[in-house]
């Protein structure tokens, strides 16, 4: 049966790809003017917002009709709705402050959603020149290879990945450390940051660690990488164990259920102000 979505698929692809080599890994050699969103520490840069606007018009010309989530757009005052239409999901840079510092781990994620479900996601790792791929109900994919979770079932010979945020109110940053702690007494074997949620979901993709948690990132973190792990055989969940919902700013992505459920108990949840919340602030 032909893929009704595959043209987009390719289209989001070949976008990913030029700008990461073209516009990313360029900028990395020249200085970067560093301005900041929603904290000092929540950082862009004038890439972030050339990237968007460049894979943002490609994809007009080519699809009048579609709506568009953008990162930066959002910050510049445009709506954060996720409807029924199909909507372009798009986070520029993933891993500004990664790039800022030049921290080899810096994406251009591109995710497609039609009646809220994502259809296709596309992470394209600028620096490591790896483009990985998911399209729903065909598998995940890095430079054309299938990708795989890990196997393991025990917890304490995992390797979990979180992030600490942008948030550095005292309370959220306790928060942080008591469900980190938690983690790593269970004991697990180690736990790592890669500086971007798109990348960490890649990373339980590909098998290399068993389970990413966070709260505060926001649906352009998530949306192509969260199809990347269910293709890959992984699962999704909220925090608390629940259902996962691409606009809560929640997220656990395990290689199975029974992780993903231990990481859950280990966790001390709060709510971020969703993404779909009508006084959206970033
Ligand atoms: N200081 C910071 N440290 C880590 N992540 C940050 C951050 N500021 C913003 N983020 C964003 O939060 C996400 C989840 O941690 C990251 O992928 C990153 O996406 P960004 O680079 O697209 O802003
Ligand atoms: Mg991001
Ligand atoms: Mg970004």
């Amino acid at each position: 049966m032909a893929d009704l979505w595959q043209d987009a698929m390719d289209h989001a692809v070949t976008a990913a790809r030029g700008a990461g080599r073209q516009v990313v890994r360029e900028a990395l050699r020249e200085d970067r003017k560093v301005m900041t969103k929603s904290s000092s520490v929540d950082l862009v840069t004038q890439t972030d917002q050339k990237v968007e606007q460049l894979i943002i018009q490609s994809v007009k010309e080519k699809y009048p009709t579609h709506r568009f989530i953008g990162e930066e757009s959002v910050a510049a005052g445009e709506p954060c709705v996720l409807s029924d239409e199909p909507t372009w999901i798009i986070d520029p840079i993933d891993g500004t402050t990664n790039f800022v510092h030049g921290f080899p781990f810096v994406a251009v994620s591109v995710g497609f959603s039609v009646n809220r479900q994502i259809e296709f996601g596309v992470v394209y790792s600028c620096l490591e020149d790896k483009m990985f791929t998911a399209r729903r109900g065909r598998g995940s994919f890095c430079n054309g290879q299938p990708l795989q979770v890990s196997a393991q079932t025990d917890v304490g010979q995992s390797v979990i990945a979180t992030e600490f945020g942008s948030n550095r109110d005292p309370e959220v940053v306790d928060g942080i450390f008591s469900s980190l702690r938690n983690v790593l007494a269970i004991p697990v074997h180690g736990v790592r940051s890669a500086g971007t949620a798109a990348i960490n979901m890649c990373l339980v993709a590909s098998g290399c660690v068993e389970a990413y948690y966070e709260m505060g990132m926001h649906v352009w973190d998530l949306a192509a990488a969260s199809l990347l792990v269910t293709e890959a055989g992984g699962v999704l969940m909220d925090v608390e164990g629940g259902p996962f919902d691409l606009m809560s700013r929640r997220v656990i992505a395990a290689n199975n259920r029974s992780i993903g459920q231990r990481i859950a108990r280990e966790i001390r949840a709060y709510a971020p102000v969703r993404d779909d919340a009508p006084a959206h602030t970033q």
